[in-house]
């Protein structure tokens, strides 16, 4: 379509903690402006990608790039992304906005336009009336809405988002995802790390599935929905479900990124990886 480098490349990407990979080789292709919905269960290995990914830890081997920065490039990486981990990194002693104006300065944000972006994401988020009190004052989810206004704030191209629904009321979870789409709406790409379905369903271009540390699906979500067994009627719980057992082995439905399309039957879709 165009030359611009895809948002995310991994290639042979792993990670081993004493001699164990936990992230074992995965491949990944992200298109600007695009979610890419990163599915697995507890322990797949998720997050250690996404540190990766994010620089906050070194593959063993393996390489990757963000928007053709490789990820050796620690500050040319940090300028590109935001990342919202499951626990988001607050001081406690902080209020609300001090502790996102205090990030501003640590990424030397110019102080105007980023205190009138600092108002917008507090009312965005129905913060502003507890902007001044202590983040040990804060709900779980009135932290993790700090924690994302912060991966936000200084508009990278590519976020990085581990569980950002988690802890939130109905209605925050939708300002959240709305504040997602709005995100690829303005060209940014979203890696989405969640266990709610229903959200990735809801806003995923591409989906991954991670199995002991290893990518066994990957596709659009209505291709892997339409490989999975239960055919027409199949629901990416299904696809979740068949491909993250112990009897399933790493040879899953995986659309081809060529053309798109998961081939054949649902078992003659199987392709290794
Ligand atoms: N620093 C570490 N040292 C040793 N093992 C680690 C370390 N960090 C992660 N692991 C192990 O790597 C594996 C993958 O962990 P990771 O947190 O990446 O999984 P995840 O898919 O994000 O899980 P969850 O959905 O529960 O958040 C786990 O077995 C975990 O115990």
């Amino acid at each position: 379509m165009t030359d611009e480098p895809p948002a995310i490349t991994a290639r042979e990407l792993t990670k081993a903690f004493d001699g164990e990979p936990v992230v074992d080789g995965i491949d990944l292709t992200v298109e600007q402006g695009s979610v890419y919905g990163f599915l697995g269960p507890n322990g797949a290995g998720k997050t250690t990608t996404m540190r990766m990914l994010t620089t906050l830890t070194a593959p063993t081997s393996g390489d990757a790039a963000i928007l053709d920065t490789s990820i050796t490039d620690r500050d040319g990486v940090r300028s590109h992304v935001g990342y919202l981990p499951e626990e988001p990194p607050v001081f406690d002693e902080l209020t609300g906005r001090e502790q996102l104006r205090y990030f501003a300065q640590l990424r030397d944000l110019p102080p105007e336009p980023t205190a009138d972006r600092i108002e917008t994401w507090l009312d965005r988020f129905d913060l502003t009336d507890d902007a001044d009190r202590r983040l040990d004052d804060y709900s779980k989810g009135m932290r993790q809405k700090i924690g994302l206004i912060q991966a936000l704030l200084h508009e990278p191209e590519v976020v990085f988002l581990d569980e950002p629904t988690s802890g939130l009321d109905p209605r925050a979870a939708r300002t959240v995802i709305n504040a997602i789409n709005a995100l690829t709406d303005n060209g940014q790409t979203v890696f989405l790390s969640t266990h709610i379905l229903s959200v990735v369903e809801e806003l995923a271009d591409s989906v991954g599935v991670l199995y002991e540390g290893e990518l066994v699906a990957e596709g659009a979500p209505d291709e892997l929905t339409a490989a999975a067994e239960a055919g027409a009627d199949s629901t990416l719980e299904d696809v979740f479900l068949s491909v993250t057992t112990e009897s399933s082995t790493a040879t899953t439905a995986v659309a081809d990124s060529n053309d798109g399309e998961v081939a054949g039957e649902p078992d003659a879709a199987a392709t290794e990886r």
